[in-house]
């Protein structure tokens, strides 16, 4: 059941489209101003007087000359039928069914002033945005006041709409059918665009004159914000005045409405009722508002809240925990009336605190089922009012990185669309795990170190205790990669890492040693190691990939162009095999001029290849194998080969280190004094597991995995024709449309034509029921906007096929769109 406006606001969430919500709940810039109105509202302290008998309070005012049963009012959202069908029409029911109090219908209301009328009891409102052309702002006033609309609400804070960060981000455009039910025209689908070709930018204080001119209604002015623009309304001649910032939609960086709220009302010294909006969320905010000089308040958002998750009755329930609230609010503060609300009410407010509101879509982890219960506000799961928040800004600037965001919007995506095919997720099939099989591996690896000679307790510590930090299998590491790769290093060469991931991080930490260090990366790139990189305050320096992946000769002309600007490029960092994500293998003969450059130029690869094992054939030989000048660190997974929980990987780092004494040890030993400063050491539980499995396979982790192999190659030879089915020579010529056909991995690359971005991805997984990846999440230097990503290791037939039929749905979608937009 839901007991407070949060609750609504978590449930209607879950049942807004992703676009729709960002729509409702964003605000404008960084969203500042939005989270201040609602933070303003937290740090009220209200001082109660008690033993005054005050029973049942009465919540009753009088404004404009009509009595109010709640000092709150509706404020103007354009709309209404983005959160349920109904629209404003449910809104009117849901309000009437309430309170009598007045509903401020909206320029860009979705329903016309007449059914409103007809619907319900409560009185309608105005809220006027001035349109360039003057006549059609007459004609919306005039067929507003035949309806019987008792006031105007002209708002002032929008010459055009603010710059709403996350709108931007996911293209939103309104939805099919929905359109200003009282306006003529069209062109209204990108409401900033039609606001800024539309509304009146140039207007002065003689508006009111004018609106004065052509109606009798009283005229109220919102978006007000200090103390001398009241005094400017007042002398105007304004009826009224709501203090507003448009619930942060406008000018990002303007103060709190209740902050402001003071200054205004004694600069108004009561010539003037005053409303107030913005933050508005319980029934003692109302008290709060009150008593700081506000005659009444507006609710915006829980309104369309309400209305998403329960029609005309959810608006209704909104307002019925309003009213509790305040009723119970009054009745604890010892407050028989809404008259008797003074300052006395309020104490000094204890310092700003920044405060989370709803993020992004974009950017965040759904909310579970906890949160949803508790009450908490949008966003803040688990927030203590008053506890330690931290600022993102005064954190590494890695966390405000795009590249490190990449991910959670798919995987939101993901979550929202479970009915769609996704060929976004680059996972092992779950097709050949057997938990079984994680007790066979550690039983066979304990056994083994039995039959070495191991004592019991020997063997007990082995995975009950911490263990090297090298790791406790480089023996078995190094006689498979001897057995599988023809890589023949010593163990003492191999440092166990968590995953390839850190890896990576142990590589670059040790090589990158100062600020003109550059690492160069081919572009499309996988995010890890740009990550890793940007976690470390690494440059990087991108290098654009061709059929046959990178190009020693674009390779060499970067690595030249950095040392002219005076700066360092050490290692280039390199997935030669089925690369992620583009798919590509390097030949044989660019491998060798790849190893002869990092000779001829004196930089190290980092070769990460995780795919090799489960691709089928043959495969070339790798970087390490061929390197016989020790330039090359291997980077080593067990996560496609064993299993990805055990989050085991490897460095081969065989690179003498010269010391100053003139002592010489390996590359890795730097790697393991570095890991043990990260994670100590890698699980030896996990360890044991892949030990069991190189034992099982006798070290030939290509033989474990032979039926894997096949299985993720049939699978991408399957998706191949279902796309050369699709999209026969003809229709492929005529959408512009290509891509690859990579002999193993898990990753393609397809080429379409129009711009295959998030807010294509969200069209393609709400209309078309396919999930894919853009491929510009992978451009360090950016581009890479029309090709997309498929990942073909984690379906079925059956949902490749499908899937690939979506897809030709979306393409011809996307393609026919871009035909009428150009
Ligand atoms: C989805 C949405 C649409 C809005 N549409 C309008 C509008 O058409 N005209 C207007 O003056 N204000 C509009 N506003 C601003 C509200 O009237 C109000 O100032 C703000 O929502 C109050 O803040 P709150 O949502 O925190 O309660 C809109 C706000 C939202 C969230």
């Amino acid at each position: 059941m839901e007991l407070t406006l949060g609750d609504f606001a978590w449930l209607a969430r879950e049942r807004l489209d992703p676009g729709v919500w960002d729509f409702i709940e964003g605000g404008a810039g960084e969203e500042h101003t939005l989270a201040a109105n609602l933070e303003a509202f937290d740090r009220v302290r209200l001082r109660p007087s008690v033993l005054r008998g005050a029973v049942r309070p009465e919540t009753a005012t009088k404004i404009l000359g009509r009595t109010w049963d709640l000092p709150v009012a509706i404020a103007p959202l354009a709309y209404h039928n983005l959160a349920h069908p109904l629209g404003e029409l449910g809104t009117v029911q849901g309000v009437t069914a309430a309170a009598g109090v007045p509903i401020v219908v909206s320029t860009f209301a979705g329903r016309t002033f007449e059914e409103l009328a007809e619907a319900g009891g409560v009185p309608l409102w105005l809220q006027v945005y001035c349109m360039r052309d003057r006549s059609i702002t007459e004609g919306l006033i005039e067929r507003a006041a035949r309806a019987g609309v008792e006031a105007l609400v002209l708002t002032v804070d929008a010459p055009h709409l603010g710059r709403r960060a996350r709108d931007l981000r996911n293209g939103f455009r309104l939805p099919a059918g929905i359109v200003p039910a009282n306006l003529d025209g069209d062109g209204f689908a990108t409401p900033a665009e039609h606001a800024a070709a539309e509304f009146a930018p140039d207007l002065d204080w003689s508006v009111v004159g004018w609106l004065r001119s052509i109606s009798p209604l009283p005229i109220l002015l919102k978006g007000i914000l200090t103390d001398a623009d009241a005094v400017r309304a007042a002398d105007a001649g304004a009826d009224g005045i709501v203090v507003s910032n448009h619930g942060g939609r406008q000018l990002d960086g303007v103060p709190a409405t209740l902050e402001v709220l003071p200054e205004v009302a004694a600069a108004v010294g009561g010539r003037l009722p005053i409303l107030l909006d913005g933050g508005v969320r319980r029934g003692r905010d109302v008290l709060a508002a009150l008593a700081l000089g506000a005659d009444a308040v507006l609710l915006g958002r829980p309104v369309l809240h309400g209305l998403a998750v329960g029609g005309a009755e959810g608006v209704t329930r909104v307002l019925d925990i309003v009213r509790v609230e305040l009723t119970d609010a009054m009745s604890l503060a010892g407050i028989r009336a809404i008259a008797d609300v003074g300052p006395e009410l309020v104490r000094p407010a204890p310092p700003a605190v920044p405060r989370v509101v709803a993020p992004a879509v974009a950017s965040v982890v759904r909310p579970d089922a906890h949160s949803a219960g508790n009450g908490a506000q949008p966003g803040a799961p688990g927030a203590q009012p008053g506890g330690r928040v931290l600022r993102k800004e005064d954190l590494h600037s890695s966390v405000a990185d795009p590249v490190m965001d990449t991910m959670n919007f798919l995987n939101e995506v993901t979550l929202r669309y479970p009915e769609a095919v996704s060929f976004a997720p680059g996972r092992p099939t779950d097709g050949f795990f057997d938990t079984e099989q994680i007790f066979t591996y550690v039983r066979r690896y304990l056994e083994y170190l039995a039959e070495q000679g191991d004592s019991a307790a020997q063997v007990r510590d082995a995975v009950f205790q911490y263990g090297p930090a090298a790791g406790r299998i480089r023996e078995l590491v190094a006689h498979s990669l001897r057995a599988d790769e023809g890589i023949d290093v010593p163990p003492e060469s191999i440092v166990v890492t968590v995953g390839c991931q850190e890896a990576m991080f142990l590589a670059l930490r040790a090589l990158m040693s100062g600020p003109d260090d550059v690492l160069l990366v081919s572009s499309p790139c996988y995010v890890g190691i740009t990550g890793a990189a940007r976690l470390l305050d690494i440059e990087v320096t991108a290098v654009r990939e061709g059929e046959n992946g990178l190009s020693c000769a674009d390779l060499e002309a970067a690595i030249q162009a950095e040392r002219a600007r005076g700066r360092r490029p050490k290692a280039v960092y390199v997935i030669p095999d089925h690369s992620n994500p583009s798919g590509v293998t390097m030949p044989l003969r660019a491998r060798r001029e790849l190893l002869d450059l990092a000779g001829r130029l004196d930089i190290l690869v980092l070769e990460d290849s995780p795919y090799r094992l489960v691709s089928p054939g043959a495969q070339v030989p790798s970087l390490k194998s061929l390197d016989r000048a020790r330039r090359v660190i291997h980077l080593g997974s067990y996560a496609k080969t064993v299993f990805p929980g055990a989050r085991v990987g490897f460095a081969v780092a065989d690179q003498p280190v010269l010391d100053a004494g003139g002592g010489t040890g390996l590359l890795a030993d730097e790697l393991t004094k570095i890991k043990s400063m990260v994670t100590v050491n890698t699980s030896p539980l996990s360890q044991a597991a892949v030990a069991g499995a190189l034992l099982a396979s006798g070290g030939r982790i290509s033989e474990l995995n032979a039926e894997t192999a096949a299985y993720y190659g049939d699978a991408m030879r399957f998706t191949l024709r279902c796309l050369e089915e699709e999209f026969p020579a003809e229709r492929r010529a005529r959408l512009r449309m290509s891509w690859n056909s990579p002999g193993g991995g898990f990753f393609l690359a397809l080429q379409v034509p129009f711009r295959a971005d998030n807010a294509a991805l969200t069209r393609s997984a709400q209309r078309f029921g396919v999930i894919w990846t853009p491929m510009a999440y992978f451009y360090p230097e950016g581009g890479g906007h029309h090709t997309i990503r498929l990942s073909i290791s984690y379906l079925a037939h059956a949902e490749i096929q499908q899937g690939v039929s979506r897809l030709a749905d979306f393409i011809e979608a996307e393609s026919a769109e871009m035909r009428e937009q150009a």
